[in-house]
């Protein structure tokens, strides 16, 4: 698929292409972003470099034009004065991010997507990888393919915190909130693509335990699953410039952001699409465990 409007250059082989002549800042048309849209759903991670002119409302703007967006993360501190925009601007020793993951799968509902747009970069390191998991499904051996099929997986925000991470003092507000309300959600670990219907394995950095399955036979079946994701063949590594900007398809893809820049500073903020209910092989739904998942989408924003 091309698109008259713009130029798509695919970054590897089988995820990540770059957009090439859209300034998201201007004023795009429907079918602009019925073509990125398109363009996002085909290669699972989209760039575009150069949006210098982008600014958080603006961000806000575009991703609107893709669903609604959520406001606040209870992990991430918002901009006060806008807080659907999530300001990642802590260093690598505060950041869950550094493990694969695919964003907030502990609600029913998680993220059809999130653009990430960099703000300062360090001279070097602070990349971010993405893995595309629909390949990763397609990769599995038959045998394996058949298993995952039959699979849910418990999914949790609920973390062993006597090892977590050492947040500065203005952001255990946020750590405050996310450990107060522990979310539970039974998802398919092999998801149907909303929109491409394109089978995934849909799991992350948030699984706890697979269904009728032990603590311990969970664990060596989520490293058995997640290697397939990882395989380098299936991702997509990029180098940050600021004014880049990144948006993921969030049902398909899991991602990493790599902590090798020491104490440089590194500034991202990331805007969040809302997502639907989703839906395994044999057409049943995700169901909430825990918490009141159906209002995480548009909980208050903390501020510290
Ligand atoms: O900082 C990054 O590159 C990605 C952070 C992340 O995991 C996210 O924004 O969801
Ligand atoms: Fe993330």
């Amino acid at each position: 698929m091309g698109s008259q409007y713009f130029d798509i250059k695919p970054v590897a082989g089988r995820i990540g292409a770059e957009i090439i002549g859209v300034n998201l800042s201007s004023n795009l048309s429907d079918d602009i972003i019925s073509d990125i849209r398109k363009t996002l759903v085909k290669h699972k991670v989209i760039f575009f470099r150069d949006q210098q002119q982008l600014d958080a409302d603006g961000q806000v703007a575009f991703a609107r034009r893709f669903g609604e967006v959520t406001t606040a993360h209870p992990t991430v501190p918002s901009l006060p004065e806008n807080p659907e925009v999530l300001d990642l601007n802590y260093g690598r020793t505060t950041s869950r991010a550094n493990s694969w993951h695919t964003d907030v799968t502990f609600v029913d509902r998680p993220p059809l997507g999130s653009i990430l747009r960099a703000l300062d970069i360090p001279p070097t390191g602070g990349d971010t990888i993405w893995a595309n998991s629909v390949t990763a499904y397609q990769d599995l051996p038959i045998h394996l393919r058949n298993l995952a099929d039959q699979l849910w997986a418990v999914h949790s925000n609920k973390y062993d915190y006597a090892t977590a991470f050492d947040l500065p003092e203005y952001a255990k507000a946020y750590r405050a909130v996310f450990t107060s309300t522990v979310y539970e959600t039974l998802h398919p670990v092999v998801r149907v693509h909303p929109e491409s219907g394109e089978r995934g394995l849909f799991i992350g950095g948030f699984v706890r335990q697979f269904r009728g399955l032990s603590t311990t036979e969970s664990d060596d079946i989520l490293r058995l699953l997640q290697a397939y994701i990882t395989r380098p063949e299936n991702t997509v590594r990029w180098r940050w410039q600021v004014g880049d900007v990144a948006f993921w398809d969030n049902r398909a893809t899991q991602h990493y952001a790599i902590a090798d820049y020491g104490d440089q500073p590194r500034h991202v903020q990331r805007v969040t699409i809302v997502g639907d209910l989703p839906v395994g092989i044999d057409g049943k739904q995700s169901e909430a465990i825990k918490g009141d998942a159906s209002e995480y989408n548009r909980r208050e924003a903390v501020t510290a």
